[in-house]
């Protein structure tokens, strides 16, 4: 196909490549080659960008950057693609009977929009009611992480937080918002510094609209839902 029509056919598209399904889009090779095999590939691909844009690749501070962008998506920025990495999340008996809510907010999320590959930057907020589990705190922060670290969109990051704690605590009553700003809309295309996006997935009790108002009033989120 040639570049006009692939150009045109992605314009076509506009917002609707938005992820159909809660799983992130990956072929069943996904993990054929090993992260070493990926980063020697993606290594040449880089060079290749650079080379096409007219930089010297001699050059003393370019000339290590197609390994370090290489090592960079593997290993940081999308390593949340390999399910290897997935956080063991240890739970515990909730032998003190504590029936409330527990929030854990202001998660700090660093994540990339699959559609620029740019930026993601925000917060994440959860709060889950216990049947009888609970999770480690930190546990939470790490499902946030390991999420972030692929090529996303926030609707799908934001329930595959919320479907990870439901199997985990073995309950629907979890709930996560996210506030973030997109680089590919604050520093490119319109360029609109002052803006961020705002999801949420309420599962179970949290769509009963007092128990998202408790969560809400914790987050200090004046956002109605
Ligand atoms: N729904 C959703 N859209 C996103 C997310 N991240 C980026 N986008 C949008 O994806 C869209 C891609 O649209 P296209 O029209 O194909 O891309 P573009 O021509 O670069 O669009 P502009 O950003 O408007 O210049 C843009 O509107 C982005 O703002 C996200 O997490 N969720
Ligand atoms: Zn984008």
């Amino acid at each position: 196909m040639d570049l006009e029509k692939q150009l045109r056919e992605i314009e076509a598209m506009g917002n609707d490549h938005v992820g159909s399904s809660t799983d992130t889009p990956l072929r069943s090779d996904a993990f054929e080659l090993s992260d070493i095999e990926k980063i020697a590939k993606i290594k040449e691909d880089v060079r290749n960008i650079m080379n096409t844009l007219g930089l010297d690749l001699t050059d003393d501070s370019l000339k290590g950057t197609p390994t370090r962008v290489a090592k960079m998506f593997v290993q940081e920025i999308f390593g949340g693609l390999h399910p290897d990495r997935k956080p063991k999340a240890s739970t515990f008996e909730n032998k003190y009977k504590y029936g409330e809510m527990l929030v854990e907010k202001n998660i700090t999320l660093y994540s990339t929009c699959e559609h620029h590959l740019l930026p993601i930057v925000g917060k994440a907020h959860i709060a889950y009611i216990s049947n009888g589990t609970v999770v480690g705190l930190s546990k939470m922060n790490r499902i946030v992480d390991y999420f972030a670290k692929r090529p996303q969109v926030q609707e799908r990051l934001t329930m595959q937080i919320v479907e990870e704690l439901q199997h985990i605590l073995q309950t629907k009553d979890v709930a996560c918002v996210i506030d973030a700003k997109h680089l590919c809309v604050n520093s490119r295309g319109i360029r609109d510094i002052d803006s961020s996006t705002v999801t949420s997935e309420f599962g179970g009790k949290f769509k009963d609209p007092n128990v998202r108002r408790d969560f809400l009033d914790y987050i200090n989120l004046d956002t109605e839902f």
